[in-house]
């Protein structure tokens, strides 16, 4: 059985938020976005990389030290700078996939000339706690941004987040719904599975990280609702028995850096795919794809800004290939 997963290079644009998820230890608001020389180091460096994988504080524009300093460098809002960060990907060979927050639909039609995919996590569907001072969580404003995305044709990455206060039915409740997205605009490409892990400093370091028991079921369940050719992606970080996520469903494990730590969790290290790859005892084999899953390669769902690296990085099913 063949697991997938992507090689890529984080580039955490700014940690400021608009947002104050109680469970984030990634948030800093002071203001800083990474300047292009700091982020064509990070492209010049991941030379094995195919991704740029831009995540970053949503809507940190919302802030009047962001704006100066976007400014000052000429730039109306941070997605045109995002924008601009990503054709220089691009140019250094690597295909951007934009994690930013909820997006406005034509925030999402200029992020889609320059992206190979885009993600957006549901988190969960329901309100919650954890959530109240974090008004871009709110469910309805997400299923929004990936309703958009899917008339746009964006190939896109979702997910949900467990752990975080939800009941078991709450988290059924919102696989179901990005089930109904999939079907509708079948432009889901990957939904990922997170378990909640705690962060020092943050509200909610004292929570208990979910068991295994609670991430198998709602994997298992996610296998059941979603349309087969969703692949249900795990954080191989995160995970304590990743045999065990592969045998209840699972099929991807995401994006993984040589150069770059996962910013998120940052206490998690990255484990190495020949370790881990030993412990499945022969039963699940690794192999790189880009960040636009074969199928959509495959559909020509790209712009033609960056045809040139996809065409030059997949083979006929739309793997990553070894030229
Ligand atoms: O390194 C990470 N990559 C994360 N990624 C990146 C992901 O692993 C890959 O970039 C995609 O699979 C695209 O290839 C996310 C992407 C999303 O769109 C939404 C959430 C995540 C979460 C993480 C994460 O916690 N750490
Ligand atoms: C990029 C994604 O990272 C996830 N994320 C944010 N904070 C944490 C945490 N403490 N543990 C696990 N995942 C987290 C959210 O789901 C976000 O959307
Ligand atoms: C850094 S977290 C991931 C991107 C965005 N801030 C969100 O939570 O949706
Ligand atoms: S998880 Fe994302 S949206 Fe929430 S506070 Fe952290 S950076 Fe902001």
């Amino acid at each position: 059985m063949i697991v997938t997963y992507s090689m890529n290079v984080f580039i955490p644009l700014t940690r400021t938020c608009r947002n104050n998820c109680h469970y984030c230890g990634f948030r800093i608001n002071d203001g800083k976005v990474m300047g292009e020389d700091e982020v064509e180091n990070l492209l010049k460096r991941a030379s094995s990389a195919t991704e740029a994988l831009f995540t970053f504080g949503e809507r940190a524009d919302e802030f009047g030290k962001v704006r100066d300093w976007l400014r000052g460098m000429g730039f109306d809002s941070m997605i045109d700078y995002t924008v601009h960060l990503n054709k220089l990907a691009v140019e250094h060979g690597l295909l951007p996939h934009t994690n930013a927050g909820v997006l406005s639909r034509s925030e999402l039609k200029k992020l889609k000339e320059w992206n190979a995919s885009i993600g957006l996590m549901l988190e969960q569907a329901v309100e919650l706690e954890c959530h109240k001072e974090s008004p871009g969580k709110n469910p309805e404003v997400r299923i929004k941004t990936i309703k958009d995305a899917g008339r746009l044709e964006i190939p896109f990455t979702t997910g949900i987040l467990i752990g975080i206060g939800e009941s078991r039915d709450d988290r059924y409740y919102s696989i179901e719904v990005i089930a109904d997205l999939a079907e509708n605009y079948d432009h889901i490409q990957e939904v990922i599975i997170q378990n909640f892990s705690p962060k020092k400093g943050t509200p909610m370091e004292c929570w208990k990280a979910p068991g295994i028991a609670e991430l198998l079921d709602a994997i298992e369940y996610a296998k059941k609702a979603l349309p087969d050719d969703v692949v249900i992606q795990i954080p191989p970080n995160l995970i304590e028995n990743l045999k065990a996520c592969l045998d209840a469903g699972a099929r991807d494990i995401g994006g993984i850096s040589e150069v770059t730590p996962d910013y998120i969790n940052p206490e998690h290290p990255w484990p190495s795919l020949k370790k881990i790859e030993k412990s499945l005892n022969g039963e699940y084999t690794f192999r790189e794809r880009l960040p636009i899953h074969p199928k959509y390669v495959r559909m020509g769902w790209y712009s033609e800004r960056i045809a040139h690296l996809i065409e030059r990085y997949a083979d006929k099913e739309g793997y990553r290939c070894s030229k």
